[in-house]
């Protein structure tokens, strides 16, 4: 058993108690009360690497990372060094997330809010929708292709931007025919947990020129951006280097800055 298929087992039982709580149509419903999402792909596809900041206090392969106890000011912050959006682990076991900590940021921020999570069935993009967010993480590994393909166009038809996360040339395959449009090159293997930086440049040309390409995990500072820009990135994202800083509005803001360097060129 992987660490993703232990994960995964966790995150289904959660889902079984939330979905036994709150009906799939007070779900809709709640949704359907929020202002309309907002739309990411035109800033990530504007001049610049766009940066995603990601509100995370654990994660499975080094326990507490930090202690985030007001996840709507880290976001501010992030906002205000220049995140174009902000990604929130809600998954509650290994990353001691919430949609709590969703709702909280969504009420702070302006920019797009992503839910980070190890998404199984629609209930969960719904309840994305109700907490306000406005994209949605799917992970290639983690399903089979019509589950992917389902979920892609069910995440779209509430307004939802999918951002598909892959590992190798494979899914990249599998993304691509299941009609994304952001894809994520995942540095970071979720069956072992290893991170391998050289894993977006061989995986980034495999994704055609149109589509956005987004590098994830290992981003350790402004090199590493200036790094996954000249390997094809749009848009980096970062967790673990900006909660464990001294100052998350400054990091983003070198990040930022790293990413608009006149020695990178704009692919799109
Ligand atoms: O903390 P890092 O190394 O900057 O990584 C952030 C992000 O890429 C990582 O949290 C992540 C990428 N894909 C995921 C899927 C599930 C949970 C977490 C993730």
């Amino acid at each position: 058993m992987t660490v993703l298929d232990d994960i995964l087992a966790g995150v289904r039982e959660d889902l079984a108690e939330r979905q036994a709580r709150v009906s799939l149509d007070d779900l809709k419903q709640e949704a359907q009360r929020k202002p309309d999402a907002k739309d990411p792909m035109p800033v990530f596809r504007g001049d610049g690497i766009a940066v995603i900041a990601e509100v995370k206090r654990s994660s499975p392969s080094k326990g507490e990372l930090a202690e985030i106890t007001d996840p709507a000011a880290l976001a501010g912050e992030y906002e205000l060094g220049g995140a174009a959006a902000i990604s929130v682990l809600t998954e509650e076991r290994r990353f001691n997330g919430s949609l709590d900590d969703l709702r909280a940021v969504r009420g702070r921020v302006d920019v797009p809010v992503l839910r980070k999570d190890f998404i199984v069935s629609s209930y969960q993009l719904w309840e994305a929708r109700a907490a306000g967010a406005d994209m949605v993480l799917l992970i290639a590994a983690a399903l089979e292709q019509e589950a992917l393909v389902s979920l892609i166009e069910r995440a779209q038809s509430i307004g939802l931007c999918p951002l598909v996360e892959v590992h190798d040339e494979e899914e990249t395959r599998r993304a691509v025919d299941a009609g994304a449009q952001l894809i994520g090159v995942n540095n970071r293997n979720l069956k072992t947990l290893e991170v391998d930086r050289d894993t977006f440049a061989r995986v980034a040309p495999t994704i055609p020129t149109e589509l956005v390409r987004v590098a994830e995990s290992g981003v350790r500072g402004p090199h590493d951006v200036i790094e996954f820009a000249r390997a094809g990135a749009d848009v980096v994202l970062v967790g673990e280097t900006l909660v464990t800083g001294r100052d998350p509005r400054a990091s983003v803001a070198d990040l930022v800055a790293a990413g608009s360097h006149p020695a990178i060129q704009q692919r799109h």
